[in-house]
């Protein structure tokens, strides 16, 4: 199993520390997500993975050791900045783009055509890359980017304007990679998406990580919150010492709890007040663990 690691890797534009001494693993054969908000540092953090930026100081390894450059060019890179060249046709650029990486071009034309084909481009594969929607020249990006058989894939936003079947057809693309045991590292701020894929996530504020581990452990991390369920209107749920009301929508009420007496009170006026159907614990939500950690 190969992984991707980042050491206290830190980069600077003059006094502005842009990525702070981060650490974190992409693991072999796991989806990780990358997320934080506009400016946190993912961009900068994949460019000096992928070495298209001088790292301040720090290291990036793979597969235990320092990256190489050799390492690097059989990486799947998707950049931020999507580098295609408007006047020329999809599949010529795909075959261009694998040539550089030391992909013979017979091979190349077939893999390219085959991945085009996956995300219901193969009848677009001659065409100008101009002459195509953004969401499909979002999908050509991605095909040079898993073209090749990639040991690593660093992926920066590649959902973004996606319609949900491109999604569709762009996860088992990825799964397909993590099989074979393939580190795979992307940046997104669809939270639902991150949510429902990945296996890790790495949460970035300001240059630094703030969560880092499986959706399961930062869950248990996160603060519980309680749902209850009452007959008539649960606003009185507001003046429960200990008790913050999240939410409350007639019989429904959705609170956090100072500690487990102050459950306790809820339920024992809760049951005081008339029949209670339901007070149940609530995991939080991949979107409430973001706000938690960046706010
Ligand atoms: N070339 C540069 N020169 C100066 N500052 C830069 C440069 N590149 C990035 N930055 C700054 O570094 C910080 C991190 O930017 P970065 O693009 O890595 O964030 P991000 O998490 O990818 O954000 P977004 O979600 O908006 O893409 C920002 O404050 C940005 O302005």
């Amino acid at each position: 199993m190969t992984s991707l690691e980042v050491h206290d890797l830190t980069r600077t534009f003059g006094d502005r520390r842009a990525v702070d001494g981060i650490s974190f693993t992409a693991t072999g054969g796991l989806l990780t997500g990358f997320v934080g908000s506009n400016g946190a540092g993912k961009t900068t953090t994949m460019r000096m993975i992928m070495g298209v930026l001088a790292i301040s100081s720090g290291e990036v390894r793979f597969d235990g050791a320092p990256v190489t450059r050799a390492d690097r060019r059989t990486f799947g890179y998707m950049p931020e900045e999507r580098g295609l060249y408007p006047k020329q046709p999809a599949l010529e650029q795909l075959v261009y783009l694998a040539r550089l990486r030391g992909i013979p071009a017979t091979a190349a034309r077939t893999e390219a055509l085959d991945l085009l084909d996956r995300l219901g481009l193969a009848d677009r594969a001659k065409d100008h890359v101009e002459k195509l929607s953004l969401g499909n020249q979002q999908r050509v990006q991605i095909v040079a980017a898993l073209m090749g058989t990639p040991r690593a894939l660093v992926l920066d936003e590649p959902f973004s304007g996606l319609d949900p079947t491109a999604v569709d057809g762009m996860v088992d693309l990825l799964r397909e990679h993590t099989a074979r045991g393939v580190p795979v590292l992307f940046s997104s701020h669809q939270l639902d998406l991150v949510e429902r894929l990945c296996e890790r996530l790495v949460i970035l504020r300001s240059g630094q990580v703030v969560a880092d581990g499986t959706p399961g452990d930062l869950q248990e991390a996160g603060t519980v919150r309680h749902r209850l369920v009452m007959d008539g209107d649960a606003g009185w749920v507001r003046g429960v010492p200990g008790i913050h009301a999240v939410d409350v929508d007639g019989p429904v009420a959705l609170v956090e709890a100072a500690d487990d007496a102050a459950v306790q009170r809820l339920l024992a006026t809760a049951v005081e007040r008339g029949p209670v159907h339901e007070l149940s614990p609530v995991r939080p939500s991949l979107a409430q663990i973001y706000r938690e950690v960046t706010a």
